[in-house]
């Protein structure tokens, strides 16, 4: 397993675990008490900010943007039951499918 996969896999279960076993403090059992609402609006808040920083050359400020994002889309994820493995599995259908409107559309071309 790659390095990046391993750390969203990590990041996951121990948010997972933040679930099932709330830990008082934690920012992610804060969330989940605050429930779905507050979850949505920070993944609003974050989506908003990572569009912000991609317009700025400062990679620095985009990667942690990136990170915040991809943290509370985990915790969305987790909220809604839903795993890693169903956006793989989604992913991994588009494979095939993806090549075959590109054929189509040359086809369509020409
Ligand atoms: N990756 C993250 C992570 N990214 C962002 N954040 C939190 O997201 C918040 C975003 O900052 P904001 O200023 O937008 O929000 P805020 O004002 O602090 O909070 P709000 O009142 O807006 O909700 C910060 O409080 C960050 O600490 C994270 N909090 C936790 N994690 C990871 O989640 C794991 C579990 O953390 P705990 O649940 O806190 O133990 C740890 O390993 C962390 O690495």
């Amino acid at each position: 397993m790659t390095a990046a996969k391993q750390s969203i896999t990590e990041l996951y279960d121990l948010i997972q675990s933040r679930k099932s076993q709330p830990v008082s403090g934690s920012y992610t059992d804060y969330l989940f008490t605050k429930g779905l609402d507050k979850i949505l609006k920070k993944v609003g808040e974050e989506s908003t900010e990572v569009i912000v920083a991609a317009k700025n050359p400062d990679d620095a400020a985009f990667i942690l943007e990136v990170a915040d994002l991809t943290y509370h889309v985990l915790v969305l994820m987790v909220e809604r039951g839903i795993s890693l493995d169903q956006i793989a599995t989604e992913l991994a259908s588009r494979e095939g499918k993806m090549s075959r409107l590109k054929e189509r559309d040359k086809i369509n071309k020409y």
